[in-house]
C-alpha cells in the first residue's frame, strides 16, 4: 500500500520539515528540481547524448521555482535552455524566486505565450512547471493553449518532444484528478478530453502521489509517475499498515507495495486469506448466502456464488424462488441450491451458521427485494466469531431503495457494503453523485456516503474508491500499467460482489474493508491475468490462477 496525500497533507509534511530545521524550502526546491532532471535521464538515457535543448515553463509559485533549478541544472550540462515565466517575478515566492534570479542573472526569462514558445526552436523536452498543489481556480485560457499538447505538432517530429510534469500536469486538481477550466476547450463539442488538454509523458511528483494522480483524469493526464524521494520524513509506516483499515484522515493506494517496495507476494494478499492457514473445516470458511432473481434471472448470482466459493468460501448456497429451481439446478454442482418462496422467513431455510450474505445480482427492483435486505440487514452474530455477518449489496438491492435511502441506512451495520457503479450511486446519494460533486472528490464523496448509510462503500470505476463511515478509505486504481478495459462487462460487478462475500465470510478472515480491498486487486488481477476478450463468467475461473500466482 502507498500512501495518497491531498495537497494539504503534503503542505503541512513540507512545513514540518522546513519547521523542525531539518532541511530549508530551498534545498527541498533543489532536490526536487534535481530529481526531475534524474527521472528524466532514467526514462529517456539517450537524452545525455548529443546537443539538447528543453523549454522550461515556469508558473507563479514554487512549481515554477522547481522549473527555474531544472533549467540552471540542464543548461550546466550543455543544453540549450529557454525558461519562460507567467506572472511577476516580482511576486513570486521567496525560494522560486532566489532560483529564478539565479537563471536571470545569465539568461533572458520569456514570457509564457504560445506565440513566444512555439516561434522557438524544436527542444527534445518541454517542461511543464506552471502549477502543482497550488492550482486554486481554473487555468486562464492562454495558459491553457500554451500547454495544450497538440500545440507542439509546430515543430518536426512532435511526438518525440518529450513532455515532462512537475508534480502534475498544469490545470489538474491533485485532490480531485479533474482538471480545472472554465471555458469549453476547443469547443470539441465541449469536452475537456484529455487529447486536447496537456498530457505528460512522464509526470515526477515529490515524496508521496497525491490523490489526484490516482482520480478521473489524472492516469490519462499524468501518463507516467514517477516519485522522487525528496528526503522528506517518512511517515508511511503506520499509516499503511496491511492488516487494518487505514486511519480516518488517511487514504491507501491498493498494491502490493509496503514503504515504496514491492511486497512479498507471501505477505499479501496471502496472510489474510482465510485459507493460508491449515487447520480448519469448511465451515471455518465461511458459508455465503447468494440471492437469485426469478426464472431467467439466475445468471448474475451464481457467477457471484461461483466467485464465492472460488475466493475462499468454505460453502456456497444460492437461494432461489421455487420457481426458478430447475433452471438453477442444472446449473449448480458444488454450489448448494435452496428455493425461497416470497412469503417464506429466511430463517426457514438458512441457519445460524451463515456468515455471508450477497444481495442485488439479478434480484429484481421490487418491494421484496427490499425486505430480502432488511431482513438479512437485521441477522446478527451467531457461531463462535461473535462477528455479525457480512453483507454485500449490489445492484438491484441498492436500485430497490431509490428515493427511500434512509430506508436501507437505518439497518446497515458495520459488516455491511454497498458495492454500486456510479450509476447505482446517484440513486442511494443523489446530491453526492459524478454529476453533483464539482467540488468534492470521488474520495470524498465515498467517504461522505459511507458516513451517512453507517457502512463500507465500494464506488466502482478505474478508479475503485473503498471507504469507511470514519473517513478512511482505500483507492484501487485500474490504470498507469494496470488497465483492464475489458473488465467494463456485463456480469464482472456480480462477481466483485460475490468475491467480496466468500474473502469476508470466513472466520478468521480479516476486517471487512481489508478484505474489500483484496477483493478489488484480485478481481482486477484476474481481469488482467484473462486479458482482452474477457467474459463475467471467466473470471471466476481466473482466480485459481491469480492466487497461486500471489503466492497462495
Ligand atoms: N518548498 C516547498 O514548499 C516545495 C515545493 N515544491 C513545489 O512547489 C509546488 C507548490 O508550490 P506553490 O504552493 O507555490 O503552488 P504552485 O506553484 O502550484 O502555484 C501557486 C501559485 O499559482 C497561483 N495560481 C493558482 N491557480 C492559478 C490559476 N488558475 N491561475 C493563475 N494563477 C494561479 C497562486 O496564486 C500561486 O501564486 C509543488 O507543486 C512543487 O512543485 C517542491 O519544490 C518541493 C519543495
Ligand atoms: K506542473
Amino acid at each position: 500500500m502507498t500512501e495518497l496525500l491531498t495537497s494539504t497533507q503534503m503542505r503541512e509534511i513540507e512545513q514540518a520539515a522546513i519547521g523542525s530545521g531539518a532541511v530549508t524550502g530551498l534545498e527541498l526546491m533543489e532536490r526536487a528540481g534535481q530529481g526531475v532532471v534524474d527521472a528524466i535521464f532514467s526514462e529517456w538515457p539517450k537524452l545525455k547524448d548529443g546537443d539538447r535543448a528543453a523549454v522550461i515553463l515556469c508558473g507563479p509559485g514554487n512549481n515554477g521555482g522547481d522549473g527555474f533549478v531544472i533549467a540552471r541544472l540542464l543548461d550546466e550540462m550543455g543544453w540549450e535552455v529557454r525558461a519562460h515565466l507567467f506572472g511577476d517575478p516580482s511576486k513570486l515566492p521567496p525560494d522560486a524566486k532566489t532560483n529564478h534570479d539565479r537563471w536571470a542573472e545569465k539568461h533572458a526569462v520569456l514570457s509564457l505565450s504560445a506565440d513566444d514558445i512555439y516561434s522557438g526552436p524544436r527542444p527534445d523536452v518541454i517542461i511543464d512547471a506552471v502549477f502543482g498543489i497550488g492550482l486554486t481556480r481554473p487555468l486562464p485560457e492562454h495558459i491553457a493553449l500554451a500547454l495544450n499538447s497538440k500545440a507542439k505538432t509546430v515543430w518536426k517530429r512532435a511526438t518525440d518532444i518529450k513532455t515532462v510534469a512537475v508534480d502534475c500536469p498544469s490545470g489538474l486538481d491533485l485532490d480531485r484528478g479533474h482538471v480545472l477550466t472554465d471555458f469549453d476547450y476547443e469547443d470539441e463539442d465541449a469536452h475537456p478530453w484529455p487529447k486536447t488538454l496537456n498530457m505528460a509523458d512522464l509526470t515526477v511528483t515529490f515524496h508521496a502521489p497525491k490523490i489526484g494522480h490516482y482520480l478521473g483524469m489524472g492516469p490519462a493526464l499524468c501518463r507516467k509517475l514517477s516519485i522522487v524521494d525528496i528526503g522528506l520524513e517518512d511517515l508511511q509506516a503506520e499509516r499503511a499498515m496491511l492488516g487494518m483499515p487505514p486511519d480516518p484522515s488517511r487514504v491507501r493506494l491498493v498494491e502490493p507495495r509496503f514503504l515504496g517496495r514491492p511486497l512479498s507476494k507471501r505477505i499479501w494478499p496471502k496472510t489474510a486469506l482465510s485459507k493460508n492457514y491449515a487447520m480448519g473445516h469448511k465451515y471455518d470458511h465461511g458459508h455465503v448466502i447468494v440471492f437469485a432473481g426469478g426464472v431467467g434471472r439466475g445468471g448474475a448470482a451464481r457467477m457471484a456464488a461461483r466467485a464465492a466459493l472460488r475466493s475462499g468460501a468454505g460453502l456456497v448456497t444460492v437461494l432461489c424462488p421455487p420457481s426458478a429451481l430447475i433452471e438453477n439446478a442444472c446449473h449448480l454442482d458444488a454450489i448448494m441450491l435452496r428455493s425461497l418462496a416470497k412469503d417464506q422467513l429466511l430463517a426457514d431455510v438458512v441457519d445460524g451458521r451463515a456468515t455471508g450474505f450477497c444481495l442485488g445480482p439479478g434480484m429484481g427492483v421490487s418491494d421484496a427485494t427490499r425486505s430480502r435486505v432488511i431482513e438479512v440487514l437485521g441477522r446478527r452474530a451467531a457461531g463462535s466469531s461473535g462477528r455479525d455477518p457480512v453483507v454485500v449489496l449490489d445492484a438491484d438491492a441498492l436500485t430497490s431503495f431509490e428515493g427511500d435511502p434512509d430506508a436501507l441506512f437505518k439497518h446497515c451495520h458495520e459488516r455491511t457494503i454497498l458495492t454500486p457503479h456510479e450509476g447505482e450511486f446517484a440513486r442511494l446519494f443523489q446530491d453526492l453523485s459524478g454529476r453533483a460533486r464539482t467540488d468534492l472528490s470521488k474520495v470524498d464523496a465515498a467517504r461522505q456516503a459511507a458516513a451517512r448509510a453507517g457502512c463500507t462503500i465500494l464506488l466502482k470505476g478505474p478508479d475503485t474508491v473503498i471507504a469507511q463511515p470514519d473517513g478512511g478509505a482505500s483507492l484501487h486504481a485500474a490504470t498507469y500499467g494496470r488497465e483492464v478495459p475489458w473488465l467494463a462487462t456485463a456480469g464482472a460487478g456480480d462477481v466483485l460482489a460475490g468475491l467480496i462475500a466468500g474473502l469476508a465470510a470466513p472466520h478468521l478472515s480479516s476486517d471487512l474493508f481489508v478484505m474489500t480491498e483484496i477483493a478489488a486487486y484480485l478481481h482486477a488481477e484476474a481481469a488482467r491475468g484473462f486479458g482482452p476478450g474477457l467474459i463475467a463468467e471467466d473470471l471466476p475461473e481466473q482466480l485459481p490462477q491469480t492466487l497461486r500466482e500471489m503466492g497462495c
